[in-house]
């Protein structure tokens, strides 16, 4: 479906970030509605430079782009975008904490380099700190606050504001199970209770199942893929889960010598498969028949997002040549 060009929150055409000869980011192309949106991505695949880019404070090489109603910046930064930046909340993957500093002073500042008077920074300070369960933490030093406490400040000083969209920059880096759950937990929340929109980069998988509606794929700085999760996910429509009753050595068999493939995660009644191109469901029946198991269940498999993954990335997997590609 087509949605009116002024309705999305990020609309970026043909970007194109270098840094030398380098191209970290190569045609960028991307229309997203607001809402919870996972950058997914290993290491080096741009996605921090994505997010400086919309943040403004690095310009695109060429291409053009809007995010919040906003024209990014291309060739250089001539301004700072003051609008832009009171609409974002940036949550850097570095930490950027202030030694010496308490929590809520912390966050106070951040909310008056975002320009508010003090005293309403000052009282967004406590409201943000005690959401994100730091409450009990906010007159300590910040030195002495764990990883995960020094996350969630980071995400404080974001949000400190009240910005409709948040842009974080692997917000679970380097956080144990139960801190990275509580961090999940919060950004859903955010998103879903509050209204936030957000762009989520990370290299986890899980990260963005939990928390986005939708995902955008970055590799060697080319988006793979873009969409709803189960949109993408169900874009296959050559797999299927059959259930059979019987002994299935047989019909395994039969399956294999018509060229579908049964997939390594299948147990012995329960398959997995891939048919190949021009399959009818009917062959299923038909073989079931013929090798004497009756089926019980046969239904379309969609790609796990790890799948769908390592499948926007495979063709890469040949090119050694691939980081030799992103110069010149
Ligand atoms: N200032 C810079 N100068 C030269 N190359 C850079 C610069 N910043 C980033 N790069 C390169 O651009 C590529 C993309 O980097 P970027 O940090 O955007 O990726 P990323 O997906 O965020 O990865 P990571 O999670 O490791 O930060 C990397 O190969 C990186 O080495």
């Amino acid at each position: 479906m087509s949605q009116p060009a002024d309705d999305f929150l990020i609309d970026l055409q043909q970007i194109t970030r270098r840094y030398g000869e380098f191209v970290a980011l190569r045609e960028v192309t991307l229309q997203l509605p607001p809402g919870r949106i996972g950058l997914l991505g290993p290491n080096g695949a741009g996605k921090s430079s994505l997010l400086k880019l919309l943040m403004g404070l690095l310009p695109a090489t060429s291409g053009s782009g809007k995010i919040l109603g906003q024209t990014l910046q291309i060739g250089e930064i001539k301004e700072a975008n003051w609008e832009l930046r009171r609409m974002i909340g940036f949550m850097p993957e570095a930490d950027a904490l202030v030694p010496g500093l308490r929590g809520v002073d912390y966050v106070t500042l951040a909310g008056e380099l975002y320009g508010m008077p003090r005293r309403q920074a000052q009282r967004r300070a406590h409201e943000v700190l005690t959401y994100l369960e730091l409450e009990d933490a906010r007159y300590r030093n910040l030195e002495t606050y764990s990883t995960g406490m020094k996350q969630r400040l980071k995400l404080a000083q974001a949000l400190v504001h009240d910005p409709p969209m948040l842009l974080l920059d692997e917000p679970t880096s380097g956080l144990d199970p139960a801190s990275r759950d509580t961090m999940l937990r919060l950004l859903l929340e955010l998103g879903r209770d509050h209204g936030k929109s957000m762009l989520l980069s990370t290299h986890l998988l899980a990260d963005v199942e939990r928390v986005c509606e939708r995902v955008v794929i970055l590799f060697n700085g080319e988006v793979r893929g873009q969409g709803t999760v189960e949109e993408l996910c169900a874009r296959r429509q050559d797999r299927y889960r059959i259930s059979v009753h019987g002994d299935a050595t047989q019909f395994r068999q039969a399956l294999q010598r018509q060229q579908v493939t049964i997939l390594p995660d299948s147990s012995p009644l329960d398959l997995r498969v891939l048919v190949p191109p021009q399959w009818s469901n009917r062959q299923f029946f038909t073989l079931a028949a013929e090798s004497g198991v009756v089926l019980r269940q046969m239904q379309r498999d969609d790609e796990t997002l790890e799948e769908l993954f390592l499948r926007s990335v495979a063709a890469d997997k040949d090119l050694a040549t691939s980081d030799a590609a992103r110069r010149g």
